[in-house]
């Protein structure tokens, strides 16, 4: 296509300047290369053009298509919580024979397998055991992300599925691993956990207290105000030329990348949680792993912090670190490959001398061993 538009007026000129050499002139032909690479470039323009096109509108494409997905939880009829009481209280769950596989996965084993316990109104649980054995994917059931394949999984006597998906949602407060931050400011991040209040910046400034993360925000010059990722919108505009103007001052902030650690990344998603909290609708709190990049005291302090808001909430924690948390746990649940092996407190499965025990001891050791003597170097050679 290039060298077409490039060529073809050369060649209409040549044949046209030997078929009548009176009529052509050694100077058109500077004039015709030029007129010949714009119109190369004029075919460039159009044939990115209509490229573009054609990206955006499978881009829009896709978009709609999202909206005819069917979830495949199903939506329930029950209002969450089934009798309103004066006093919130902490969900109970009734699990009996679950399974469950990933609908993504190739492997036969199921990812959960014949589960069966009961965790009562306000207890607070730990679950414990090895990567892969299913602790994630059950506090992904009890959330509602997925049903389970075969069994049942009753919540306060009636079956998870039954109840409103919206319902049952704004009472559960999830606390994980990924901690993901959106392309706003700090504040709204933190402020997202009740949007009705997402505004109140007394309350966010509570919430980013309990998770840790008032000394981040007091690191930036704008403080809640900070954004934390920069925006694209500027994209077109020629900043430059409006650096002086309010606008380009504006988009210019915008712009600015800011960077925060991990573990500060993890304080403000914890502040979040906090913040979820005060919707006083939570009665059930799942906290998974969240505290992976933190210093061993800020991880003291946000589980400290967690604790303080039990009432009326049960509470489920993910860990490999037993420490404090398991010692302050109504019930221990240790999964192994997807199987629930062992539960009952601490002291209870130390006495069990089984799979806990022996992950504990593990732990334990590491601290209890003593610290070998350094080296002494022989100088004597030197
Ligand atoms: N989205 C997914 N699709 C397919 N398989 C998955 C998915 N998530 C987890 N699995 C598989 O399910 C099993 C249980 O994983 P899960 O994340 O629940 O384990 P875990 O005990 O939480 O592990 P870890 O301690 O490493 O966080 C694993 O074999 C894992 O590979």
């Amino acid at each position: 296509m290039h060298s077409i538009a490039d060529d073809l007026p050369m060649i209409y000129y040549a044949t046209y300047s030997i078929l009548n050499p009176s009529k052509f002139s050694i100077a058109s032909i500077a004039t015709l290369q030029q007129s010949s690479a714009l119109i190369r470039g004029s075919f460039d323009y159009m044939q990115w053009l209509v490229q573009r096109f054609r990206s955006h509108i499978l881009e829009v494409k896709r978009l709609y298509a999202l909206e005819q997905i069917e979830p495949t939880v199903k939506e329930g009829v029950l209002p969450y919580p089934p009798q309103e009481s004066e006093k919130p209280r902490g969900m109970s769950f009734d699990l009996k024979d679950v399974s469950f596989s990933y609908p993504t996965t190739k492997t036969k084993e199921p990812a959960l397998k014949d589960i069966s316990c009961s965790i009562k109104s306000g207890q607070m649980v730990v679950i414990v055991g090895a990567n892969g054995s299913g602790k994630s994917t059950l506090i992904k059931l009890l959330n509602r992300l997925y049903d389970p394949t075969s069994g049942t999984i009753m919540v306060d006597g009636n079956e998870i599925s039954s109840y409103r998906l919206e319902d049952y949602r704004s009472s559960v407060a999830t606390l994980t691993q990924d901690h993901t931050i959106f392309g706003i400011n700090i504040g709204e991040n933190i402020g997202l956990g009740h949007t009705d209040r997402v505004d109140d910046e007394a309350l966010i400034m509570k919430a980013a207290g309990q998770g840790g993360a008032t000394e981040v925000i007091k690191k930036f010059k704008d403080g809640l105000a900070t954004s934390l990722r920069p925006y694209n919108s500027a994209y077109g505009v020629h900043v430059s030329e409006y650096e002086d103007t309010p606008l380009g001052r504006a988009l210019k902030k915008m712009e600015k990348t800011v960077t925060v650690s991990g573990g500060e990344k993890q304080r403000i998603v914890a502040s979040r949680t906090f913040m979820r909290f005060e919707s006083g609708r939570i009665t059930f709190v799942a906290v998974d792993e969240p505290s992976s990049a933190m210093d061993p005291e800020a991880e003291f302090q946000l589980f400290k912090n967690l604790r303080s808001w039990r009432d009326g909430k049960t509470m489920i924690f993910v860990t490999h670190r037993f420490g404090h948390l398991t010692k302050h746990a109504d019930l221990i649940l240790c999964m192994k490959e997807g199987t629930l092996v062992e539960s009952g407190t601490h002291e209870q499965l130390m006495t069990l001398a089984g799979e806990y025990s022996k992950l504990y001891k593990i732990q334990a050791e590491a601290f209890e061993a003593p610290v070998p003597e350094p080296a002494k170097i022989d100088d004597s050679a030197i």
